[in-house]
């Protein structure tokens, strides 16, 4: 089932709190809202909202013989970007980085947070539509930037189906098949990326796929390779490429 709720402080936060309170939230249910007042990011940042765009969680209840959860991650990633990429008109091309963000020309479209609680992971998704919030040191995008926004409603519907094809395909046909697709999603072998906070000084390499876990593997200047478990990566500006 899918809810819609007019304002929420954050739709992960309250699918947490239903489960916590012993509420049963099946695979396959969503919560949307117009408005969070408290929306979350990865790495602990703010998720700033905007009128007529994408906010939406889900949940997944792991199950025995899953692949390893974390793996969920680019999952996500997929399912959001099955969603977007007939959206964005050519020749511009929607592109994943790892581990999920949704960019089109190195913008962000839309990202996905997951947060575990015991046996279960939330997956939160937000997908700029209509508006692109303007967000200190990061380039964003929305859809309407292309043409009309999108209804979000009709955005959801698609969104779910798809979250839920590559769901199966995850528990049917396991990581590698996951790496496989994903990799076809994301940006070109050999993209300029940078891993580390804004601020700090960050690891340039460039983008050399993933491992067989799901793991990114960068080319370093020295053109050694560096398996990245974690953290924050960004697309390098030009002339950054290490
Ligand atoms: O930082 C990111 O890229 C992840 C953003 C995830 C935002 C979505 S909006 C719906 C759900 N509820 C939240 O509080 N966050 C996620």
């Amino acid at each position: 089932m899918i809810a819609f709720v007019p304002e929420t402080g954050s739709t992960n936060g309250e699918i947490a709190a239903r489960i916590a309170g012993g509420e049963p939230v099946p695979e396959g249910d969503w919560l949307v809202a117009d408005r969070q007042t408290a929306g979350r990011g990865r790495q602990g940042r703010a998720w700033l909202d905007g009128a007529g765009n994408f906010m939406g969680s889900t949940v997944v209840h792991a199950r025995a013989g899953d692949p390893p959860l974390p793996s969920l991650a680019l999952v996500a990633g997929l399912a959001v970007h099955a969603a977007l990429a007939p959206l964005v008109p050519p020749p511009l091309r929607a592109e994943i980085k790892w581990p999920n963000d949704v960019l089109v020309a190195g913008a962000k479209l839309a990202g996905v947070l997951l947060e575990r609680t015991g046996d279960a992971v939330i997956v939160g998704i937000g997908a700029n539509l209509a508006l692109a919030p303007q967000v200190p040191g990061r380039e964003t995008v929305a859809l309407s930037a292309f043409g009309p926004a999108p209804d979000r409603d009709g955005f959801t519907q698609a969104l779910a189906s798809a979250f839920a094809a590559e769901l199966a395909l995850w528990r049917a046909a396991g990581l590698e098949a996951l790496v496989a697709r994903w990799t076809i999603a994301a940006h070109p072998a050999g993209t300029a990326l940078l891993v580390g906070e804004p601020g700090e000084a960050p690891l340039a390499g460039t983008f050399a796929g993933l491992d067989s876990t799901g793991a990114l593997i960068l080319t370093l200047g020295d053109g050694t390779k560096r398996t990245i478990q974690a953290g924050e990566v960004r697309l390098a500006p030009p002339g950054r490429a290490e």
